[in-house]
């Protein structure tokens, strides 16, 4: 295991934006304290390293969501290319294969400060019929929960599920083994193109470890304090006196 397993902050902000000017005016009402932030493909690849060295110069530890997904020797060499960048979590996909996820462990494994190494399952845009539809027949259940094994196996740090399976694969992976959940609504809000999801509360419940939350924090008229509830609604309901 590379880096620290404190579950605090749970909360990975989804930097989903089209330019920098949003992205950053969104930072600055957020606290390195209270969340991390999650740079995908599509911030990335318009403005590249120099803006996740921008938020970790903030103060924020940096998922570098990349899903990467190719031969054995492109992932592990992407891998290290984002450990170099420093950051603090990085992903790939499971269905790249098991010799993609052993190479990727051992060469991020000779580094001085590796990321976690987590592996994406089954997306939470996927229901059974998407998944049939691809040639993958079966549940996202049981299809979680083969991908799972096969990370655990090659040495991953844990997975991105839903939080629809996280209280199976907590179950079968065990206390150790890291759940990053995606697909998470707080109650009455919008859930959009996601299909598998559950409040912040009910993910934590099921085992999540940390939860990655774009749309609902990032539209909020108040960011950090949709930060804050959703803290509240973790920490459960204040103690009857
Ligand atoms: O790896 C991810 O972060 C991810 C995996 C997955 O299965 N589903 C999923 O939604 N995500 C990411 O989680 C974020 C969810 O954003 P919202 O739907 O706006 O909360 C997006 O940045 C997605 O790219």
């Amino acid at each position: 295991m590379s880096q620290s397993l404190t579950p605090s902050p749970r909360i990975i902000v989804a930097l989903d934006f089209a330019a920098q000017s949003p992205a950053l005016a969104l930072v600055e009402r957020l606290d390195p304290a209270r969340c991390r932030l999650k740079v995908g493909k599509e911030l990335f690849t318009r403005l590249g390293p120099a803006f996740v060295e921008a938020l970790q110069r903030r103060g924020f530890e940096v998922f570098l969501d990349l899903k990467f997904h190719d031969i054995p020797n492109t992932v592990a060499a992407a891998c290290e290319a984002a450990a170099d960048l420093g950051v603090w979590m990085v992903n790939v996909h499971i269905a790249g294969g098991s010799r993609m996820l052993t190479e990727t462990r051992e060469r991020l494994s000779r580094m001085a400060r590796p990321p976690l190494l987590i592996g994406v399952t089954v997306l939470t845009s996927l229901d059974e019929t998407d998944l049939a539809a691809i040639g993958c027949p079966g549940t996202p259940r049981e299809r979680v929960l083969a991908l799972a094994r096969l990370g655990q196996a090659a040495g991953l740090d844990g997975i991105v599920c839903s939080p629809l399976e996280a209280a199976l694969a907590r179950a079968a992976l065990g206390r150790e083994f890291l759940l990053v959940t995606p697909g998470v609504r707080p109650a009455g809000v919008s859930v959009g193109d996601q299909k598998r999801v559950m409040t912040p509360a009910e993910a934590v419940a099921a085992g999540a470890d940390y939860l990655v939350i774009g749309r609902p924090i990032t539209q909020a008229a108040d960011p950090l304090a949709t930060i804050v509830e959703i803290e509240r609604e973790l920490a459960g309901p204040p103690a009857i006196p």
